[in-house]
């Protein structure tokens, strides 16, 4: 049996449609226009393309966009004062500093410094709290996509096992926290973890966020699993041509879906998925910070 292909870029565009709905309607009922700030620090050429999709993509939705592009060399006091700014701006209801950031700043003082009712990626540490003790949060939006996509697919997740290879804030830790309120069993795995193949091979459920090219293989994966690609890795690619690159997943495709009952791609799965969640938690955003009931096709 092949796996079922799980088409994220189809079903991100079908969630951005929905947004743009909403947008539409907030801007009718309340004249409220819903605004995305995104802050770019240095000249990271992935990084760049990301910021350049998601502001044309907040524009499609008929929602504002506000980039920042500072220097790579912007010192942590001027990149907190931005923020400060964002923050107090009321045509902002969503902000998003890129990451990585250079060396000079401190991550997690940036990260802290974001109103958390603006901290659209959720990385927010009260984000982070509220989502962990089952209460109301932005939540990150790969998680979200992720979870999105598995809720589609499965329907009642309850009693599944699950396990999350990868234990980052901002993708092996809240997909496992999602996970655990929709009633799975969830693994967490890492690079300590012992016997990481036969601990995949228990998961109804596995979602990939490791960082490493298609390093699941297809013996990894129990007969039928649901398997959420979260990596992307570009390897070079020279049966393309003199110094092309290819982007590859986290999980060995081709053999993985041999196996699989169901199977995102990279690139086309869960990529898409992050910029459609990262546009929904900004109408969230400013739904809650107008008091006007927040659409719940639109969250978790
Ligand atoms: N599609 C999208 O929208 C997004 C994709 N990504 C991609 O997802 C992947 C993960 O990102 P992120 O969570 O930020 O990565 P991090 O590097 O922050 O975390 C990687 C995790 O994988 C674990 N790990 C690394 N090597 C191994 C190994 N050999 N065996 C088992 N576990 C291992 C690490 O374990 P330990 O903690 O023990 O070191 C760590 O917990 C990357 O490919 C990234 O590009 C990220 C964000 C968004
Ligand atoms: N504050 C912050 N929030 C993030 O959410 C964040 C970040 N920083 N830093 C970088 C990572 C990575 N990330 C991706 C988003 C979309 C695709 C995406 O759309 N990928 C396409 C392919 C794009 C391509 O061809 O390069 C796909 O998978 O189909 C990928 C990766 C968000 N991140």
């Amino acid at each position: 049996m092949t796996a079922e292909i799980i088409d994220g870029k189809a079903f991100a565009a079908g969630l951005r449609a929905q947004v743009g709905e909403e947008v539409a309607a907030l801007k009718a009922r309340h004249g409220l226009k819903p605004g995305l700030a995104v802050v770019l620090v240095g000249e990271d050429p992935a990084s760049q393309v990301y910021v350049r999709n998601k502001a044309r993509q907040t524009v499609e939705v008929g929602m504002a966009s506000f980039e920042h592009r500072l220097d790579v060399a912007t010192p942590q006091a001027e990149l907190l004062a931005l923020v400060e700014r964002l923050n107090r701006d009321p045509e902002v209801h969503g902000i998003l500093v890129q990451l990585p950031l250079p060396d000079q700043i401190d991550t997690a003082k940036v990260l802290d410094a974001i109103d958390p009712a603006k901290d659209v990626d959720g990385f927010h540490v009260i984000n982070a709290g509220l989502l962990a003790t089952g209460q109301k949060a932005m939540v990150p939006c790969t998680p979200l996509g992720c979870y999105m996509l598995l809720k589609e697919r499965i329907g009642d997740l309850s009693g599944l096992e699950a396990v999350v290879v990868g234990r980052s804030n901002i993708v092996g830790k809240p997909m496992a926290q999602l996970l655990l309120q929709a009633n799975c069993t969830v693994t967490v795995a890492h690079s300590r973890t012992r016997d990481l193949p036969g601990v995949c091979r228990r998961a109804d459920i596995l979602v990939a966020a490791v960082g490493r090219p298609e390093m699941v293989r297809g013996d990894w994966v129990k007969p039928g699993a649901t398997v959420i690609d979260v990596g992307i890795n570009r390897i070079p690619a020279p049966e393309r041509g003199e110094g092309k690159h290819r982007l590859v997943g986290d999980v060995a495709f081709e053999e993985a879906r041999e196996v699989a009952g169901a199977i995102t791609p990279v690139p086309g799965g869960v990529g898409p998925m992050t910029i459609a969640c990262l546009l929904a938690n900004t109408v969230t955003a400013a739904c809650r910070a107008h008091g006007v009931d927040e659409p719940k096709a639109l969250a978790a």
